[in-house]
């Protein structure tokens, strides 16, 4: 029987195996992590993370040929085939701090797995990783490797939150990059023979190595790109009167640039997108590609633009102070359907308006309150670090300004203006009469997300702000960049 261990049991390494082990019966799959309350969790019945399917698919497996373990060590000498799922943040300190991945995680497994190997083993790079790493990995390996050979893949993964499970289940490609040695190919078609079992073959793209770990980050970067120049229009949709889902309408209606992913909104959020577009242009600026490296920059720059927009429109709307006002946060997980918080556009949101004193009351259908104080108290970059390194301000302190409450009409009971933060299919279905009854007059809706009904909540008495739409009147004449 084929064996697999994933080592870091987290967003990536846990959906993926369940799904490699409800394809594969006859492959046994164990996924590890030095986080032990991660794998307790991963054994019980409340899995450590929301993802729509996910609690089916690893119920059908656990305990057949899916297990998890924090026996790391034994589980790593056992496999086959090492999948490596740890986490690549974005360095806090040092030589690249802000732009460079960390790869001490990385690095740290590599070693164990040189330690403890006894047998040939392929090593899968499924984190997302900075192109020349698996050359890296490699020399830990060979240095350390005890007459054992490696083989180093890289086959990073696609999949978003929230549709995981989907898109595990039916991806548009798998990657699988390889050295051209006679052995690299040998493992290439080991992997590409476990994911042959459910995708169809012209979907397993097979590559060099430098290419594989490339694409994921150049991927990344196109994909946020999009978003950055959807929001970037959508401040000029503002500024002339056009509307922004029109625009992208008309825009992705060519089926050379198709429809998807121009969604104008806050900003973009999520673990990846911030985190790998500073690696690359890292990266670039390493290889001396300043225009290049610039470039990239760019579409960080307007995201921070966006959110820091939206924070002003609400500011400036509510005669330039929200000091002491209450304001309802609707969302504050990155994107519906999870309840990750990784770099959540609401963060920053929740952060400029806490600058300027307001008193916020949030609701999020998936976020626990102890999740949002510790979002607001943490240090940028520090989240996807392990919690000992981890530097908070006090949380208490946030919690004076802040409040983590139950459903959406507690959030804005008492309320003089509610942002939407997530596009969770519940806030269209809000009683937005209700809500307008219980809150201070004017009332006022700033939609992050477009999901509101513009004008059922103007003809309610709400002084409305979409993004990307054509404005109130009361918004209109109003300063609507942040100074720059
Ligand atoms: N989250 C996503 O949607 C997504 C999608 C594609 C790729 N990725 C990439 O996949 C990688 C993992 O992301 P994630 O979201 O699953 O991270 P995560 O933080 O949820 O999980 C990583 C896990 O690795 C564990 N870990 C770290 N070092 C370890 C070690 N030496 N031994 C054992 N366990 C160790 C951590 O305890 C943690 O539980 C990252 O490189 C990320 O960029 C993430
Ligand atoms: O038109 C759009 C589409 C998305 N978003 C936002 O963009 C962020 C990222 O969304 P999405 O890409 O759907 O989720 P992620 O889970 O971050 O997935 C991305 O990052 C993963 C980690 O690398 C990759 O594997 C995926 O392919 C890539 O889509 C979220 O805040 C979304 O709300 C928009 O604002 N407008």
């Amino acid at each position: 029987m084929v064996k697999i261990c994933c080592i870091g049991a987290g967003y990536v390494g846990g959906p993926t195996m369940a799904m490699i082990a409800l394809k594969c019966p006859d492959i046994q799959v164990v996924v590890v992590d030095i986080a032990v309350p991660r794998i307790n969790a991963w054994n019980s019945d409340n899995l450590p993370i929301f993802e729509p399917g996910l609690d089916e698919v690893v119920k059908a497996c656990r305990g057949k040929n899916l297990f998890f373990s924090a026996d790391v060590e034994r589980h790593v000498a056992d496999a086959d085939i090492l999948f490596v799922s740890v986490n690549t943040p974005t360095k806090t300190q040092g030589l690249g701090a802000g732009k460079a991945a960390d790869l001490t995680y990385w690095e740290s497994a590599a070693r164990m797995i040189a330690d403890v190997s006894k047998t040939d083993k392929i090593v899968v790079e499924k984190s997302t990783v900075p192109v020349k790493t698996a050359e890296a990995i490699e020399k830990i390996l060979n240095v350390n490797h005890n007459g054992i050979k490696f083989q180093i893949l890289s086959n990073p993964e696609f999949l978003a939150e929230g549709t995981a499970i989907e898109d595990l289940k039916c991806p548009d490609r798998v990657l699988i990059g390889g050295r051209e040695t006679p052995e690299g190919k040998k493992a290439i078609q080991a992997l590409k023979d476990v994911y042959a079992r459910w995708v169809p073959e012209d979907r397993i793209i097979t590559m060099n190595l430098w290419s594989a770990e490339l694409s994921k980050l150049a991927a990344n970067a196109i994909l946020a790109q999009r978003i950055s120049s959807i929001n970037a229009m959508s401040a000029l949709c503002e500024a002339t009167g056009a509307d922004v889902t029109q625009v992208a309408h008309a825009v992705g209606k060519d089926s050379r640039v198709g429809s998807r992913f121009l969604n104008a909104s806050v900003g973009y959020g999520g673990s990846c997108f911030q985190k790998d577009i500073l690696n690359l242009v890292y990266i670039c600026e390493c290889n001396g590609l300043t225009e290049v490296a610039n470039y990239w920059k760019q579409v960080v720059h307007i995201n921070d633009y966006q959110k820091a927009r939206f924070v002003k429109r609400v500011v400036s709307s509510m005669f330039n102070t929200v000091s002491g006002k209450k304001i309802a946060i609707l969302g504050f997980a990155f994107k519906k359907d999870t309840g990750d918080t990784r770099e959540a556009a609401a963060i920053d949101v929740c952060h400029g308006l806490l600058g300027d004193n307001a008193k916020l009351s949030i609701y999020d259908p998936q976020v626990a309150e102890s999740q949002i104080l510790k979002d607001l108290s943490m240090n940028k970059f520090d989240w996807d670090h392990p919690l000992h390194l981890q530097q908070y301000m006090d949380p208490s302190e946030i919690s004076k300004s802040v409040s983590v409450v139950s459903d959406a009409y507690e959030a804005t009971k008492g309320a003089h203006g509610v942002c939407i933060l997530t596009e969770w299919d519940e806030f269209k279905e809000l009683d937005y009469k209700r809500i307008y009854d219980g809150m201070h007059k004017p009332a006022f809706i700033f939609d992050g997300r477009n999901v509101i009904d513009v004008d059922a909540l103007r003809k309610i008495g709400f002084i409305t702000y979409s993004i990307g739409k054509p404005l109130d009147p009361w918004v209109k004449d109003l300063p609507a960049a942040p100074p720059s």
